[in-house]
């Protein structure tokens, strides 16, 4: 089902430097988004590890006169609980010290999200039940197993953007993003293979 990343296998689970590796692009609306392609290694054994690790919660939510099931799983790690791989303390850590000077704040806390096949998606939303509705922020977000599509719109209206994200890759939302666009995990079909992100937030963002 998983189709491993094969110049991965042998490669020590960890993150790689930032810097000149982050590649910015300037959306409107004050919003931006970093690229940082492949930038955690071992990036299918640390998949392997989450699968297992993480104590996964299929949540189910009221939708109109419906309680319907998340089509994913899910764990929440609050700021000072201990995140379940030591590449993700050290992938917090680098992305502190990287944005700090932009940031102004640490990232604090770790949402995971396991989409098990393609079925499992998360419809246009920003993360706006904190700070993000209201203030610019980042959330960052490391992307294993599975390549899935991050698609982004605008909130007024307009073209959408995609990145296929997996196999280690980093995206950074930041400015703006989480109030002037919308981003999504569109449905892909049952046959797409499984995927976890790992979304790191400042303290107060969700
Ligand atoms: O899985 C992703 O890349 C996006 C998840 C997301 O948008 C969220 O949990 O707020
Ligand atoms: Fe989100």
């Amino acid at each position: 089902m998983f189709q491993a990343s094969l110049l991965d296998l042998d490669s020590p689970t960890a993150p790689g430097p930032l810097g000149s590796a982050v590649r910015r692009t300037v959306l409107d609306h004050g919003a931006w988004i970093d690229l940082c392609p492949g930038w955690m290694s071992g990036a299918d054994a640390l998949f392997d590890r989450l699968v297992t690790a993480v104590p996964w919660k299929a949540e189910r939510r009221r939708m109109y006169d419906k309680v319907v099931d998340v089509p994913r799983l899910l764990k929440f790690y609050d700021e000072h609980e201990t995140l379940p791989h030591p590449a993700l303390e050290e992938a917090r850590a680098r992305l502190t010290r990287h944005y700090l000077p932009e940031l102004g704040e640490p990232f604090a806390t770790a949402g995971l999200c396991f989409y098990r096949d393609g079925r499992d998606s998360v419809a246009w939303h920003g993360d706006t039940i904190g700070r993000g509705g209201t203030e610019d922020t980042m959330v960052a977000i490391v992307s294993v197993g599975t390549p899935r599509t991050l698609a982004l719109r605008p909130r007024g209206g307009g073209a959408s953007l995609r990145y296929d994200l997996g196999h280690g890759d980093l995206i950074v939302m930041g400015g703006s993003c989480q109030r002037t666009w919308e981003h999504a995990v569109p449905k892909a079909g049952g046959t797409v293979g499984p995927r976890i992100s790992v979304q790191f937030r400042p303290r107060g963002v969700r």
